[in-house]
């Protein structure tokens, strides 16, 4: 493995897994570019020592293929903005002849940005073929997405087997995010507490059990919340549910008590009558929704709770939105847990917050240079969080 700032990229051609998945509105506009940002320092660097960039990261999880919701094409006006002005070309293809071609035709001081990497099915797959297609397109291969570490696909692991060792690094970012986690990961002062939301229950309902070892309160709200409100018996109405989870997410709790920590389910909800920003609302003891509705936010008694709980912490770890926050009628929840661990960063406390999702609510609040650090990673941050190795860490070193 080669230094990043020590490697001249002078005449090189450098491919970078980056993770470009922003959040997009109905109108394909961005709407939070913290990961792009974050990997300007990166890109600018081997530009300025007269090497070019080609740019590859998946956006979103398209499911059939070639998507114009999920195409990269929307993002690169922001980047060329975000570049000062650099010449930012596009290939329809992240790999065989138009992306072959556009790598093969740049010049120093130029990047290329490859169509989404997600549509083609071997990505996720992590297709040894694929990687070398895309391995074919660079000279140096460095990995900059923190976000995706805890993937092992084939841009964000597998292509690394292509490179030889002083030909493969990690970029800024990944350098930055890795020593920021180091830092809270051996200077965790109790309590500690884990906020846990946002709406991909499979993924992150796994990380709770590592958590427990670790955390002295665990708050569970945002879509994840209705998964252990359902296991517990009560009625959810329509709200997000992963019916496969329920048996875990009882074992969860009972874990929870037995190792005595403290594990926070938010106790009403801002309910509707159809995922929509013009729904019908009304607060809702989460015993009962009502049929037909669905929880979209914590209610008030849970923010109450959850916010005595983050004001006694000296150091706490958010990740995933309390609700649909994109919605202003449910996002009273999410801002109210902001301004809590604002309040309790004020205090001296040590506040991580990661997430697409959850740093773009963040940023909508203005409260980013408010907590103690912003990470781009979500899943991966908390992943590291568990002492697990990441693929995308381990695939370099
Ligand atoms: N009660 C809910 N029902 C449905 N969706 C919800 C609910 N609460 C939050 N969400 C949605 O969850 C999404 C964010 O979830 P997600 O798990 O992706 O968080 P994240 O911060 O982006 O983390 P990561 O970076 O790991 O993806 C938001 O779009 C939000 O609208
Ligand atoms: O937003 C994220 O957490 C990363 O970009 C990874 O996305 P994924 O969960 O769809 O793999």
């Amino acid at each position: 493995m080669s230094k990043f700032s020590d490697h001249n990229f002078k005449g090189q051609k450098a491919l970078i897994r980056v993770d470009f998945n922003v959040p997009l509105n109905d109108q394909l506009e961005i709407t939070d570019d913290t990961r792009m940002q974050a990997a300007v320092p990166t890109i600018k660097k081997i530009l300025a020592d007269g090497g070019s960039v080609i740019l590859m990261s998946h956006l979103g999880r398209p499911k059939d293929g070639p998507t114009d919701k999920y195409s990269l094409k929307h993002l690169v006006n922001r980047l060329v903005k975000l570049l000062d002005g650099v010449t930012v070309k596009f290939a329809e293809d992240c790999v065989g002849e138009v992306a072959e071609k556009a790598a093969a035709n740049l010049q120093p001081g130029e990047v290329l940005l490859l169509e989404n990497l997600r549509f083609h099915k071997q990505e996720e797959k992590g297709d040894k073929t694929f990687a070398e297609q895309l391995s074919k397109l660079g000279d140096v291969y460095v990995n900059d997405a923190f976000g995706t570490a805890h993937r092992a696909h084939a841009s964000t692991a597998v292509i690394a087997e292509f490179f030889p060792g002083d030909k493969k690094m990690f970029g800024l970012l990944m350098e930055a995010e890795t020593s920021s986690a180091e830092k809270v990961l051996h200077s965790s002062e109790k309590p500690f507490t884990a906020i846990l939301g946002g709406a991909k229950v499979s993924d992150k309902i796994l990380i709770i059990e590592n958590l427990l070892a670790k955390a002295n309160n665990i708050i569970i709200g945002g879509g994840m919340a209705y998964t252990f409100l359902k296991a517990q018996g009560k009625e959810i109405g329509n709200s997000l549910v992963e019916n496969d989870k329920l048996d875990l997410a009882l074992e969860l709790l009972a874990k929870a008590k037995a190792q005595g920590v403290q594990l926070l389910i938010p106790e009403d909800s801002v309910a509707a009558d159809k995922f929509a920003a013009d729904a019908n609302t009304q607060v809702v003891s989460n015993d009962s929704i009502p049929s037909g509705w669905m929880g979209l936010d914590i209610g008030p008694k849970s923010i109450e709770k959850f916010s005595e709980v983050i004001a006694a912490s000296k150091t706490i770890l958010w990740n995933g939105p309390m609700g649909v926050f994109e919605m202003p009628a449910f996002q009273g929840g999410t801002k109210a847990i902001a301004d809590a661990i604002v309040k309790a960063t004020a205090g001296g406390a040590f506040s991580l917050v990661g997430g697409g999702d959850s740093v773009a609510a963040v940023n909508q609040f203005g409260l980013a240079d408010k907590v103690s650090y912003v990470s781009t990673g979500g899943g991966a941050m908390l992943e590291y969080f568990e002492g697990k190795v990441l693929p995308g860490i381990a695939a370099i070193k």
